[in-house]
This record gives C-alpha cells, sequence and structure tokens, in this order.
C-alpha cells in the first residue's frame, strides 16, 4: 500500500536556476510518492508553494540518485536542467564531493561543481523523427511550420524557432500554439533565439506544462544544438536567457549545461493544505 505522504515526511526545498523555479522533495527511504494531483496543487502559485518543476529525489540505481520531474500542470517531464543542476548542488553540499551521479528517465546523468556554478552533461542529444518525437517523419532540421524551426530532443522534446528580433516575439501566444501542435504527440516546449554571433545566443522558451519561464536548461541545450546544426554557432555559446547568462558545450559526450543555482528555503506543508488535496 502505497503511503501518503504527510506533513511529517513532506518536508521540501525551494530552488531556482536562472529564474526557473523548483520545489524539491526527497522521497528516498520513503514509499511515498508523488502524484499529478498533487503535484498540481503544490504547483499553484495562487494555492500551494507555485514552481514550474517540481523535483523528485528517489534512491538511486547504481547511481547516487533517482529523479523523477512534473511540470506545474501535473504532467511528467523527461528531462530538467537546470532543477537537476540545483538537486546536484543539494547532493554535493550534503556529501562534500565536487560530482555526482543521477539516474533520470533519459539515463545516467553527471554533474560537477564548475567554481560556484554547477555543470550537468545533459547527454547527447535526439535528432531523428521518432526520438523527439514527432507524430511521423519529417525532417527534424526543417520542420513543416511557418518559421521553418528545428526539432530535437534532450530526454524532452523541443523545437526551436531562429528569429530576427526576440523582443518583438509574442512567446505566448505562438508558443501555446505550437506545444500543442499535433506533429508532437506528447507536446512540445518552443524555443525562439535569436543568434548574436558566432559564440552567443539570446533565447526566450514557453515551456510544454509551465508557460514562459524565465530559463530552461534542456531547451538551451536544444538551441544551441539546433544552431550548430544550421551553423549559426560553433558547438560552444554563451546564452542568455531571461533569467540570466548560461554556457553551453555540445562535446563529444554530451551537451555540457553551465549555470549558477540559487537555494531559497525550506518548507514543510500544512496537514490542513494537504487534506484538501
Ligand atoms: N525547465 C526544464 C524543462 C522542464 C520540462 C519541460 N517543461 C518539459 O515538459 O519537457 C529544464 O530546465 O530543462
Amino acid at each position: 500500500m502505497q503511503q501518503v505522504f504527510s506533513p511529517s515526511n513532506l518536508p521540501f526545498v525551494k530552488m531556482h536556476g536562472l529564474g526557473n523555479d523548483f520545489v524539491i522533495f526527497d522521497s528516498r527511504g520513503i514509499d511515498a510518492r508523488v502524484t499529478p494531483k498533487l503535484a498540481k496543487a503544490i504547483g499553484d502559485r495562487n494555492r500551494g508553494v507555485g514552481f514550474d518543476q517540481l523535483a523528485e529525489i528517489k534512491d538511486g540505481e547504481g547511481t547516487d540518485i533517482s529523479l523523477d520531474f512534473w511540470n506545474s500542470d501535473g504532467s511528467r517531464a523527461g528531462a530538467c536542467g537546470n532543477a537537476t543542476r540545483c538537486v546536484a548542488w543539494l547532493m554535493m553540499q550534503e556529501s562534500g564531493n565536487n560530482s555526482v551521479t543521477i539516474r533520470t528517465e533519459r539515463g545516467v546523468l553527471h554533474a560537477v561543481r564548475a567554481g560556484d556554478e554547477v555543470s550537468v552533461n545533459m547527454g547527447h542529444p535526439q535528432r531523428d523523427w521518432h526520438e523527439v518525437p514527432l507524430s511521423h517523419a519529417v525532417n527534424t532540421n526543417h520542420l513543416p511550420l511557418a518559421g521553418d524551426p528545428v526539432a530535437v530532443g534532450m530526454g524532452n522534446p523541443h523545437v526551436v524557432f531562429f528569429v530576427d528580433d526576440i523582443v518583438g516575439v509574442d512567446v505566448a501566444a505562438q508558443g501555446v500554439a505550437v506545444e500543442h501542435d499535433p506533429l508532437f504527440p506528447q507536446r512540445t516546449n518552443v524555443e525562439f533565439a535569436q543568434v548574436r554571433g558566432h559564440d552567443e545566443i539570446r533565447m526566450r522558451v514557453w515551456e510544454r506544462g509551465a508557460g514562459i519561464t524565465l530559463a530552461c536548461g534542456s531547451g538551451a541545450c536544444a538551441t544551441a544544438v539546433a544552431a550548430a546544426e544550421r551553423g549559426l554557432t560553433g558547438r560552444t555559446v554563451r546564452m542568455e536567457v531571461d533569467g540570466g547568462w548560461m554556457t553551453l558545450d555540445w562535446r563529444d559526450d554530451g551537451v555540457w549545461m553551465t549555470g549558477p543555482v540559487q537555494f531559497v528555503f525550506r518548507g514543510e506543508f500544512d496537514a490542513s493544505f494537504l487534506e484538501q488535496i
């Protein structure tokens, strides 16, 4: 019988990476598990705590830990780069080590300290249509959509539009329309990118299941891959998102993403809140 969360076993941590904010649970050693209903209630910015994503730490499987991710609409996500960096920081603070291995839906990720920032190898990009995934076979470098975007899977689906004037993009209106386009059977994250030079990109994002966020780590990785594939940049870029700056480095062993993390507070839920869910 699965244990139901109760205030005594539901402490949480609030963190953000470049303003992409997270509630982090540590479910290691207990049977209780997050549910879509619980995630959606906690993610409500008026009635709950509010987050872009919830990260649930579970026992490792040949790794230090495992991680599951939930969006604020209660949907699951196969990857969450900024939350991975935040949790990696927590684990490194706990262990005193400078690296951590993390099992996620997309496989084993490695994170390391990078000065006062955290780097994570988000793995290799998925470029075949069925890996992204898309609903049918198309050229993922030139999707049959207005704006000629690129599709890249990073454990979750992304579609990247290159634009000349990123300030003028209506991210919400265009983002929600593309998120729900039938070409994406699992919906998609939507990035808009303006290339500033061979090693610099400005990116804004509409996230599947969360809407506009100040940063998206897997989206930044997808954008860096798309730009390099199109020959618009090299494989190492500095990227400015609404929440600040990060570095992307597409190496032979995967796409490394580096940026800051910020601990905000530790909290615990009141029983009256949990009882209403
Ligand atoms: N902000 C995350 C991406 C979170 C998941 C995304 N909304 C999805 O549903 O795939 C990141 O930093 O990667």
